[in-house]
């Protein structure tokens, strides 16, 4: 699908997305729960729908009601045999990177596969791993498909955190379900750390208590609460894709968000605190957060820990007066697209300057002008390329636009409802 948007002010309140982290972590535990979990607030994204389809895949029901999905498992692993062999994850790093873990927790051999941008992102971590936890594992030399052998054994391991966050969130369901006696998973490095906090928050929920210290040291205690009872669970709005509609308010006019949660342990609420640095007028009132048009300046944010944050903040900067310095650079090449490339790519067919030394990206403020971009089809930058469009001299037309699909299908129809003329074009 190919995308072109004019040139325009935005105003309007709007529903807050829905978070896929916090719903495919909600489809995870569902799995693993002995009884029956209601999810609330769900999200019909292609990642969402990845983890529902795992977990059908795995022996779970789903079953659509009015307001929620009722989900049904007997626990996992089952005790029956498992319909699928091969569970296919979409083109969702979180759900491959998290249920590979689970899965490994059953005897059956399971090959775990995946589609599109996923099969060039590395999974090299498991190949390490899994034979640390007596899981025989085969991969595409560090890339998907992978053939796993369980069953998982938990035990005191060390691993290293500077890849990816998912991988500790896998680890960490996988540990609490199985361990008959404590155990300890050792991190070095860990990146993207309120991630962490989420996939704690949604274990507790799930009954599950992990302690750590710092980050560095998750101490993982048998499950003692396996009884079999209906948990309720409401999947919280998504600071990730919200923060390119704050953005637009920012820059040309009037949002307010309503159901993001400014005590959430997202990573991607920080959008509120770049948004203030950077001098826009920004109100929050409990989970309602509006945005008006103001000069804005030059900011610094460190995005090591919040790399989802790299795109709208891109958008923000290249509105702001002055050079603007997003650190984390390094943590943008295994996306679904590289994203420092991609970025460079579509801000400089703008008009933009941006440059990029060692792990900081510097942005100059300037007036942007219009363009025919490519996605890279990476979902992030085609909703980049829609907010930056709004401040440019003419229209801006997006090649692969359809990638929004992956986290927010309804990113379009949304921003039109801000009175953005949007041209969707099928070709
Ligand atoms: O756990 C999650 O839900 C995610 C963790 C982050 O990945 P990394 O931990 O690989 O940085 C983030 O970029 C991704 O979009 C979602
Ligand atoms: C990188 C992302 O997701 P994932 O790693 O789960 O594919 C993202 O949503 O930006």
């Amino acid at each position: 699908m190919q995308v072109t948007v004019s040139p325009s002010t935005v105003s309007g309140i709007l529903n807050a997305p829905v978070s896929k982290s916090a719903m495919q972590r909600a489809c995870a535990a569902a799995l693993l729960h002995n009884g029956a979990t209601n999810l609330y607030n769900f999200g019909n994204s292609n990642d969402d729908k990845a983890a529902l389809n795992i977990i059908q895949q795995l022996g779970v029901t789903v079953k659509e009601m009015h307001d929620h999905l009722s989900i049904t498992s007997n626990g996992f692993p089952p005790t029956q045999k498992i319909n699928a062999t091969t569970i296919h994850c979409g083109e969702s790093g979180l759900s491959f990177r998290m249920f590979a873990p689970i899965v490994a927790t059953s005897v059956m051999p399971i090959t775990l596969t995946g589609e599109g941008s996923l099969v060039k992102r590395s999974m090299s971590f498991f190949d390490e791993v899994m034979p640390l936890l007596h899981v025989g594992i085969q991969s595409n030399n560090g890339f998907l498909p992978l053939q796993l052998k369980g069953p998982l054994v938990a035990d005191d391991i060390i691993i290293d955190g500077s890849m990816s966050s998912q991988y500790l969130t896998g680890l960490l369901f996988a540990f609490a379900h199985t361990v008959t006696s404590t155990k300890t998973i050792t991190v070095n490095n860990l990146k993207s750390k309120p991630y962490i906090d989420l996939t704690l928050q949604v274990m507790q929920h799930f009954g599950y208590q992990i302690k750590h210290s710092n980050y560095q040291q998750f101490i993982i205690e048998p499950h003692k609460n396996k009884a079999s009872s209906t948990i309720n669970y409401l999947v919280e709005g998504d600071w990730s894709n919200a923060a390119f509609l704050l953005v637009a308010g920012a820059i040309a006019g009037d949002v307010t968000i309503k159901g993001l949660q400014p005590t959430s342990t997202q990573a991607d609420k920080a959008i509120v605190t770049v948004l203030r640095s950077a001098n826009a007028t920004i109100n929050v009132d409990n989970d309602v957060i509006a945005v008006h048009k103001s000069d804005l300046h030059a900011f610094e944010f460190d995005a090591t820990d919040a790399p989802d944050l790299f795109p709208p903040l891109a958008v923000l900067a290249v509105n702001c007066k002055g050079t603007s310095v997003i650190k984390g650079v390094h943590r943008l090449t295994s996306k679904e697209s590289d994203r420092a490339v991609a970025i460079k790519d579509i801000f400089t067919k703008m008009g933009a300057s941006i440059w990029v030394d060692n792990d900081a990206m510097y942005i100059e403020g300037a007036t942007l002008q219009g363009a025919t971009v490519h996605s890279h089809h990476d979902h992030r930058i085609a909703m980049a390329a829609t907010v930056a469009a709004l401040k440019a001299s003419s229209t801006v037309i997006i090649n692969d636009a359809a990638a929004v699909n992956k986290s927010y299908p309804t990113f379009y129809s949304d921003i039109a409802k801000l009175g953005v003329p949007i041209i969707e074009t099928y070709i």
